[in-house]
């Protein structure tokens, strides 16, 4: 079986490879010798035949074996040998992607500065003003399609963590080679180094700071409390170095000066490339989505990704309960934090309700941030959220009221579907848990949606213990099924922003869009919903297994593709102009997306100097 399973494997690998090599053809190098094998663009290891060692200088300085890579595919699988490390990633996407996503990349960012080797990505910071557009072209690659931006401000539920947060679009873009194909050559994370708020960080830093002052000055104590160097004490004071820049957050206009300046620079010297905003504080998330959507092609990862993949999640679980589509409308929804993620979610819920019920229609989301229910009585609501705050009237009837708990809300509401975007670990306990049992609705749901796993509103276990076993349940992080011990098994659906943002980026990549519209968010979350059979739904399964991320992400960019050819925002990619693009039937355009998937192999180097 396991050995079928290989040769099936395998014989896909070679066709891939096949249509690969007809996209990516031969690839020209500008180095030799030693220079090769150090750079992993290049590099193949042990797998260059021998006429290549000899053109590019490499002979004598390998092993004489050459080893094809269908050998080091399954070394790496068997002896951790990592060459063939991206085919082996897309093969076992659904193991890998808590390690090089989320949870891990949470871990990751919050021991940055102590894990840093080399840099990956570029930098720019409060004290680059004037230079960006200059700097921009340090980049080596002379194409990028996709780029993720952050400021570090919010990173997962992990709060303000400053520089350290680069590892959020490196994850991200990632998963863009694993689940979309994009060409590792052609991404580039990017972080926007504006200070930090962090009040650890800085004192980290200034300790660190005043304690290698001491030591040039006094040198006197030689050992610290733990009878370590003080040199040691002054550099690894919390396992950190200082890499990022040593000041509070830049406000203001000051802020969007220098982010209005990379977005240009950014579109200066690739006007096509997609920019993905990521994890910012929620103030400049909406800020810059409003300011900058119109102009660029860019999106919102947390406000828009997320609201598409809560969507299709929340659509599922009417279809679980028995009832049309057009039922979405009467939903109770409770949602568990008013920031970009909740809103963004409510915002595209919205949506969906006004277009199934015009534009009267009175959807029953109920919408808590840290203060409680927010309703039409606070003093001082978002914009942002204003269209949510409740007004006094509606909840009367729940004698519910202005900064009502979460308990309260869930007892007297009685909702159907019970949302967090909180950030906040732990806060479904068990007493809201127990309350969904007298849930409105046959099937209740529960989206613990926050990142990373410690931040999830409640764990898969607790859920399905607490407010039984007939709930549809769905958390950000990875949770394994849960045994219920009398030979049925709970199903965890992975609510996660990663169903989505990979083929919106590709959508909008090969539609040459100028900009992203509602439109095409709005198709890529329907394309993503209808994917389940109501089999499946009935099982509590909401979602695709993330084992086909590549055929999601080509259904999901094909109708991203197709929506912004309809909405005449496409202006074609490559050679492929917008004339052709409109006559695709949707079959064609979904094989489209998949032909302009890269697929790691071995192109032939070829050197220039
Ligand atoms: N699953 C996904 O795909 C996905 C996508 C985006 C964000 N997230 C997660 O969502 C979380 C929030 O992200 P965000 O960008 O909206 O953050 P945010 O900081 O903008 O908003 C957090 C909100 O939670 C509220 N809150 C804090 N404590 C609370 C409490 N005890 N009870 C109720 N509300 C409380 C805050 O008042 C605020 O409104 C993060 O953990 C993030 O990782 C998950
Ligand atoms: O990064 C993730 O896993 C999802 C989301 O973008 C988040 O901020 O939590
Ligand atoms: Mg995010």
């Amino acid at each position: 079986m396991w050995t079928m399973a290989r040769s099936a494997a395998s014989s896909l690998r070679q066709s891939r490879r096949r249509l690969s090599t007809a996209i990516n053809g031969p690839c020209i190098v500008h180095k030799r010798g030693a220079d090769i094998l150090h750079d992993p663009w290049f590099n193949k290891d042990t797998g260059f035949p021998l006429t290549e060692r000899d053109r590019l200088g490499l002979r004598g300085l390998l092993p004489p074996r050459v080893i094809s890579f269908e050998q080091q595919y399954a070394r790496f699988s068997e002896l951790d040998n990592l060459s063939a490390l991206v085919e082996v990633l897309m093969d076992n996407i659904k193991n890998f992607a808590p390690i090089i996503y989320t949870p891990t990349v949470g871990l990751v960012c919050q021991n940055y500065s102590g894990l840093f080797r080399r840099p990956r990505g570029m930098y720019f910071s409060a004290k680059d003003k004037g230079e960006m557009m200059s700097m921009i072209y340090n980049w080596p690659a002379h194409e990028v399609d996709m780029i993720v931006l952050t400021d570090g401000s919010r990173i997962l539920g992990l709060g303000d963590l400053g520089v350290q947060g680069i590892g959020i679009p490196i994850g991200k873009l990632d998963m863009y080679v694993a689940a979309a194909g994009i060409n590792p050559k052609k991404i580039l994370p990017i972080m926007l180094d504006v200070g930090t708020n962090n009040q650890k960080l800085l004192e980290d830093r200034l300790c660190k700071l005043i304690i290698k002052l001491y030591c040039v000055l006094t040198n006197v104590f030689r050992t610290g409390p733990n009878n370590e160097p003080v040199s040691q004490l002054a550099t690894g004071f919390t396992g950190r170095t200082d890499l990022g820049v040593r000041q509070p957050r830049l406000e203001g206009e000051e802020y969007l000066s220098i982010v209005d300046e990379i977005m240009e620079a950014i579109h200066a010297r690739w006007p096509k490339a997609i920019v993905q905003f990521e994890d910012f504080q929620m103030k400049w998330a909406f800020e810059t989505l409003d300011r900058y959507r119109k102009r660029f092609c860019m999106f919102n990862d947390d406000i828009q990704g997320t609201a598409g993949v809560a969507l299709a999640g929340l659509l599922g679980t009417v279809r679980s309960q028995g009832r049309p589509l057009t039922d979405f409308a009467n939903q109770k929804i409770v949602v568990v934090g008013a920031g970009s993620a909740g809103l963004g979610v409510l915002k595209m819920a919205l949506q969906a309700v006004s277009r199934m019920s015009g534009p009267t229609a009175d959807p029953q989301f109920f919408l808590l941030d840290k203060d409680g229910l927010i309703t039409k009585e606070r003093k001082y609501v978002d914009p942002a959220a204003a269209p949510f705050a409740k007004p006094q009237g509606e909840i009367q009837g729940y004698g519910l009221s202005e900064g009502s708990g979460l308990i309260e809300v869930v007892k007297s509401v009685k909702p159907h579907v019970l949302l967090g975007l909180s950030g906040v670990g732990g806060v479904f306990n068990e007493e809201v848990l127990k309350a969904m049992h007298e849930s409105d609705s046959i099937k209740p749901a529960i989206f613990a949606m926050s990142n990373p796993t410690e931040n999830a509103e409640c764990t898969a276990i607790e859920a399905f213990k607490h407010a039984g076993e007939n709930i549809v349940f769905a958390s950000g992080s990875p949770f394994e099924n849960v045994d219920f011990g009398n030979g049925k098994m709970g199903h965890v659906n992975q609510a996660n922003n990663m169903y989505l943002f990979p083929g919106i980026g590709l959508g909008s990549l090969l539609s040459g869009a100028r900009i992203i519209t509602d439109e095409m968010l709005q198709a890529a979350a329907e394309c993503l919903a209808s994917y389940m059979t109501d089999e499946e739904i009935q099982r509590g399964v909401l979602y695709p297994s993330i084992d086909i991320i590549r055929d999601i992400t080509a259904e999901v960019g094909a109708a991203v593709l197709r929506e912004a050819v309809a909405e005449e925002v496409a202006e074609g990619h490559g050679n492929v102009g917008i004339k052709e693009l409109s006559h695709m039937s949707k079959d064609e355009t979904v094989e489209y997306v998949k032909s302009n998937m890269w697929y790691p192999i071995y192109s032939t180097l070829v050197h220039e100097k």
